[in-house]
């Protein structure tokens, strides 16, 4: 039975970097007859250049009809400021997770070996780490109302935000991470700021509740400050880490450090039916778009977690990891995760050699 497959190029060095996550997909469905179909649509800033909207009625059709989703990035300075918040690329993003219903952010931070030299953190720290983060995507402050920019009664502009988490929204995320955490070392730790949010009050409370259900998973709380820390001082302490939506986007973007680079960090975005969108965790990064210099890899793992979650082709999502591991053997290296006595390839040419180490597996 054929599957198809949306590719979302974005913006800035999305199109570079699914260009590469492309020609993989394609190579391994070939490789392996997936019987993938692939079709194309927009998101973001681009998206509003041409359709008005940063999420245009023909992308969220495609968008229900795919059985798996792979995005690039968006957004850019030359959209910021210059439209409606509701218009801005990054709202397209959101608009996206939030229709879709993707509230389950899964985004691994795993250490290759090949790179620890790579990462600014001692090798001792990074060495063999491997952290997941559960990040909850559509609810919390991102989303809360009320929101805006309002004048208050000293005729002063204040901005506002709201943050809100349901109990069903803390306890959906709860199971899901409980659930990630019995297939690896069976170890959750909730980060809050309970100490002050009662917002995180609850969900504290909510996380306790959920943990009896797992009487084999052993649950921690961390206050979100301490656990920045922590990540830097200690990262191996962390199995799975579930937190709220601003919480999470935060501390992955440290995580990835652990790494050696953002352009390192895959997630997946999933719903309750588990039909998933794929992204690296990094942004459009206006500074290196344009030049072939961005790493594709956050990306290309991306697209072996949509093999693996949403296609049901854990094989060929195996594939592609052993076939970045073999290219990261090899010594080649973006500019981002360059260490001595490496080669220095460009997004393109890391894109073409991960498809040729897939050929001969
Ligand atoms: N999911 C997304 O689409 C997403 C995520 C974060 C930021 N953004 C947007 O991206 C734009 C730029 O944001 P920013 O600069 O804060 O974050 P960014 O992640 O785009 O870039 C931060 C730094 O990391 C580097 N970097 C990022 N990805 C890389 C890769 N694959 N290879 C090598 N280096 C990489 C960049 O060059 C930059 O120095 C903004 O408009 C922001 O809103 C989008
Ligand atoms: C671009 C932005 C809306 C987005 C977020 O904050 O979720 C990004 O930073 C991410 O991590 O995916
Ligand atoms: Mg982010």
């Amino acid at each position: 039975m054929t599957k198809k497959v949306l590719l979302i190029e974005g913006d800035g060095i999305g199109i570079e970097i699914v260009a590469q996550a492309e020609k993989v997909l394609k190579a391994v469905n070939e490789k392996d007859n997936l019987g993938l179909e692939f079709d194309y649509g927009m998101l973001g800033g681009r998206a509003y250049d041409q359709h008005g909207h940063p999420y245009p009625e023909e992308t969220k059709v495609k968008a229900h009809q795919s059985d798996g989703i792979l995005f690039g990035a968006l957004g850019g300075p030359q959209w910021d400021g210059k439209t409606e918040r509701h218009l801005r690329p990054e709202q397209g993003l959101l608009d996206i997770r939030s229709d879709l219903g993707l509230f389950a952010n899964f985004r691994p931070a795993t250490a290759f070996p090949q790179l620890v030299d790579a990462a600014p953190l001692k090798p001792e720290l990074v060495s063999g780490l491997d952290i997941l983060i559960i990040r909850e995507l559509t609810g919390g402050i991102y989303f809360g109302q009320p929101r805006g920019i309002r004048t208050n009664d000293q005729g002063e502009r204040e901005g506002f935000n709201t943050d809100v988490y349901s109990e069903s929204e803390i306890r959906r995320i709860g199971h899901v991470a409980f659930q990630a955490a019995q297939k690896r070392d069976k170890r959750v730790c909730s980060i809050d700021k309970a100490n002050v949010l009662d917002v995180t009050v609850l969900w504290r409370e909510i996380m306790e509740e959920v943990a009896k259900d797992y009487p084999d998973v052993e649950l921690s709380h961390m206050y979100v400050d301490n656990a920045a820390m922590q990540l830097v001082i200690n990262p191996k302490q962390f199995d799975v880490i579930v937190t709220g939506n601003l919480f999470g986007d935060i501390l992955s973007d440290e995580a990835s450090m652990v790494t050696g680079s953002i352009g390192m960090l895959p997630s997946a975005s999933l719903n309750e039916k588990s039909a998933g969108f794929y992204e690296p965790c990094h942004g459009s990064a206006p500074d290196i778009a344009g030049q072939n210099v961005a790493n594709p890899l956050a990306t290309i793992m991306s697209a072996a977690m949509m093999l693996q979650y949403s296609l049901n082709a854990p094989e060929s999502a195996q594939k592609i990891t052993q076939a970045v591991n073999i290219v990261l053997d090899k010594g080649l290296r973006t500019r981002d995760i360059q260490s001595e006595g490496c080669t220095i390839v460009s997004c393109s040419e890391m894109g073409e050699a991960v498809v040729e180490a897939l050929n001969t597996l």
